[in-house]
């Protein structure tokens, strides 16, 4: 290594409270990747190989607890790369060269008191490579500077799953190696390969790097869930939607989640010691939704089935809320619908209507409660908010007035112009015992004999937006 002294550098003005974030490496271009990676499409890790002149001080090994503390925020940080490394019987400690151009740069009086002048500083070449730059500093380097980087990916267990843009396609191949070197515990990225328009929702995979394996184990909200990703729908960006449903949740409630999955609402429920009755109609969920409540010791408290969610709605939640209804004080315990199915959920609500015969509620105490269904959909346009309001209201004929109506809650964005929303809602015995076509020719009925109910539902729809 070459010491070449460099003392009459500039001095640099740096406002101390905003060096954290003045160091950022990505700052300083000579702390990046070669200029010459830019446009690399098969990785070749050697082209990353380049010497940068660093300062540092090299201090005795007995001064050296002193000395730190005193230059800490100047510690040249990278990966794989210790600041303070043995030289000798010296100790050298390496430091960035962004806020400290020379000599001068340091906190001089300080270092002087503990004997470390001038000499003890100097510039000298250090070798950079691939494993000292992050998957950040790598691909901003490689991918073409004038359009959108990679933003985001997501990890399911040892899976790293991308969405590219389609103008980094012709860089699959290199993003891919370079996240399965640098990110722990990586062995397969896949990209997604079409939108998710299939029945079951399972993203369709393009492996781009890595082994073919697609059996995931991984952990949500701190319970652990098993299932293969090729098969069957998971995405962690719900983790905490399924968190706070659960968290509505006390010991003793009652679920029925009707597209439940491989059972991100179910099997945490269940183990709250809820009773929960959960459905998918893939069959491959349906192995996993059982294995993951078997895995995390809640077989006592879930029921499962692989029906269409229309069908799960008229037979089983049908048959055990009939049957809680007249049987049990429902004012003691509250029960739940989940209906995560976004693209289509909205379309099963008409299913609540008529449900039961006015005859088979006719002994129903007064004070009994009914159930909270939590419709997720999407929504797309202007405003978003008012049009899932009104997608809920169209399909189950009713308008969802103070009374029944407990939020619209944002979920998340998906694409511009594309938000996912939940709506909750109580279900009522009107609507439980109203056919919705019945509904519907009150409504006509009701709305030709007085034009006033119109406004009304209008006002109605505009207090709860
Ligand atoms: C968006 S995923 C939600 C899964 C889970 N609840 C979650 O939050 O991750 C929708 C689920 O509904 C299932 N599904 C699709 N159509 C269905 C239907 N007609 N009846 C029942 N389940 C259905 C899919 O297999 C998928 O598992």
């Amino acid at each position: 290594m070459r010491f070449v002294p460099r003392l009459q550098a500039p001095r640099i003005t740096i406002i101390f409270t905003r060096l954290r974030h003045y160091f950022r490496n990505m700052n300083c271009s000579e702390l990046l990747p070669p200029a010459s990676v830019r446009g690399m499409r098969e990785l070749q890790r050697s082209e990353f190989q380049k010497r940068v002149q660093v300062p540092r001080l090299r201090v005795p090994e007995s001064q050296v607890q002193l000395v730190i503390p005193l230059v800490k925020k100047f510690l040249l940080k990278m990966e794989h790369l210790h600041p303070v490394r043995a030289v000798d019987k010296s100790r050298e400690i390496l430091l960035h060269p962004m806020p400290i151009q020379g000599w001068e740069s340091l906190p001089t009086e300080d270092l002087q008191k503990q004997q470390v002048t001038q000499e003890h500083f100097c510039f000298a070449e250090l070798e950079l490579n691939y494993e000292n730059w992050s998957v950040n500093e790598i691909l901003k380097s490689v991918l073409p500077e004038e359009e959108e980087g990679m933003t985001s990916y997501s990890r399911i267990g040892h899976i790293v799953h991308l969405n590219l843009r389609d103008h980094l396609l012709p860089f699959k191949q290199i993003i891919g190696e370079v996240l399965r070197d640098k990110l722990p515990n990586c062995r397969t990225v896949v990209n997604k390969a079409s939108t998710i328009d299939n029945t079951y929702r399972n993203f369709q995979l393009e492996l781009i790097c890595g082994e073919p394996d697609y059996q995931v184990e991984t952990k949500e909200n701190g319970i652990p869930f098993e299932f293969d990703f090729s098969k069957v729908y998971w995405n962690p960006r719900l983790s905490t939607e399924h968190e706070r449903i659960v968290k509505l949740l006390q010991p003793g409630d009652v679920l029925y989640d009707v597209f439940a999955g491989v059972g991100p609402f179910s099997v945490p429920a269940a183990k709250k010691r809820c009773h929960v009755l959960a459905n998918d109609l893939n069959p491959v969920s349906f192995h996993w939704l059982q294995h993951n409540a078997k895995r995390n010791k809640c077989l006592s408290n879930i029921k499962m089935f692989n029906k269409d969610g229309r069908q799960f709605i008229l037979e089983e939640l049908r048959d055990d809320l009939l049957q809680r209804l007249l049987s049990t004080d429902t004012s003691k315990y509250a029960i739940h619908i989940s209906m995560n199915l976004p693209a289509m959920a909205v379309e099963f609500l008409d299913a609540y209507r008529g449900l039961y015969t006015d005859k088979e509620l006719a002994d129903l105490n007064n004070a009994a409660v009914f159930p909270t269904v939590h419709v997720y959909s999407f929504a797309k346009g202007e405003n978003t908010r008012a049009l899932v309001r009104e997608l809920v209201e169209q399909n189950l004929a009713s308008t969802l007035d103070e009374k029944l109506l407990q939020g619209i809650s944002f979920v998340r964005n998906v694409a511009p112009n594309k938000d996912m929303y939940r709506v909750s809602f109580k279900l009522t015995r009107n609507l439980l015992t109203t056919p919705k076509e019945a509904e519907a020719s009150n409504t006509r009925k009701r709305v030709a004999g007085d034009k006033n109910v119109q406004t009304e539902v209008a006002e109605a729809k505009v207090k709860c937006v």
